[in-house]
């Protein structure tokens, strides 16, 4: 085994929401809500200030709070990784660091976007992170929301740094999937991005999943886990039919993040609306997330019985 133990990163990792209350402030009680919710569900790891957890939307500050709170609910009892990726370099570090004080399992970021970096830059920015800690380091791949194009060959370059862990894969091909698995070697691990593809990713060689759609559903996610690892390919498949189902009504909502807050509510977990520019449900939608909730619980059923 290598510096860091890597089946703490095998597996369900839900990409955690933004919390708020009904002002729009972080909601430390409904962050620790959330987590235990996850914990109690079965899940093994939280992936903290995402893209589903609106960190980029978020002040240093508030990404602190959130994640201090995850920290005092499930430290310990779940792998957490905290997301750092801000813009500047210099607000990355200061989170990277942040993230290790409060004894996080590792750190994650995107590239800093807005500006078209070159791969030059966007190493630095990365080597920045790596270097400002000792904790394990998680490649955020992202192409279609960054517009940063993530080389196998640099890939190749920050995976022999030994705290440089494994990558997020968010793209949808698995053959990239399958070409980033090869690039980084035995001891790298390669974390399933898209969702709607968690058995495809897994059967090219991902070691696990972070997902955005898994927060609204730990049972199914969990028991696609189970039949992939109990071999069981055709009922695995039933599985990602069903969580693809849920996926494809989120995804007509004005935000898949509203349409996954309010979800949440109606499982009696109430974490807000997603901040602004991203749109919560409206009035009109709530007959579909009734209907969308319903159907869920049935799915849920079926997996526990
Ligand atoms: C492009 C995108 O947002 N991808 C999501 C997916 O979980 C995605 O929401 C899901 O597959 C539905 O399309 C994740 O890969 C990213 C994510 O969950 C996160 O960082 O929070």
């Amino acid at each position: 085994m290598g510096k860091h133990d890597l089946d703490k990163f095998r597996g369900v990792i839900v990409a955690f929401y933004g919390c708020y209350d009904n002002k729009g402030d972080i909601n430390p009680t409904a962050v620790r809500e959330l987590a235990r919710f996850y914990k109690n569900a079965g899940v093994k790891g939280l992936y903290v200030g995402g893209s589903s957890g609106e960190g980029m939307l978020q002040s240093a500050a508030e990404r602190k709070l959130v994640l201090e709170a995850v920290m005092q609910e499930v430290g310990g009892d779940m792998t957490i990784i905290a997301h750092v990726g801000a813009p500047s370099t210099r607000e990355s570090v200061e989170l990277a660091i942040h993230a290790e004080s409060v004894g996080a399992d590792a750190v994650s970021a995107v590239p800093s976007i807005y500006y078209r970096l070159s791969p030059d830059s966007v190493e630095r920015h990365w080597r920045a992170m790596i270097d400002s800690t000792s904790l394990p380091f998680i490649i955020y791949h992202i192409p279609q929301l960054t517009g940063f194009h993530l080389s196998t060959d640099m890939l190749k370059k920050l995976a022999a740094h030994e705290n440089v862990i494994g990558v997020k894969i968010s793209s949808e091909s698995t053959y990239e999937l399958q070409q980033f698995k090869e690039a980084g070697g035995s001891d790298f691990l390669v974390l399933n991005g898209p969702d709607e593809q968690y058995l495809a990713g897994r059967s090219v060689g991902a070691d696990g999943g972070i997902g955005g759609t898994y927060g609204v559903m730990p049972e199914l996610f969990l028991k696609l886990e189970q039949c992939i690892r109990d071999h069981s390919f055709e009922e695995a498949r039933q599985w990602q039919y069903k969580i693809n189902e849920v996926i494809t009504a989120l995804l007509k909502f004005p935000s898949l993040y509203g349409g996954c807050k309010a979800l949440l509510k109606l499982r009696g977990l109430e974490i807000g609306e997603p901040r602004l520019p991203l749109l919560p449900v409206t009035e009109q939608n709530q007959d579909a997330v009734n209907a969308l909730h319903e159907k869920l619980m049935g799915y849920i059923a079926q997996a526990q019985a």
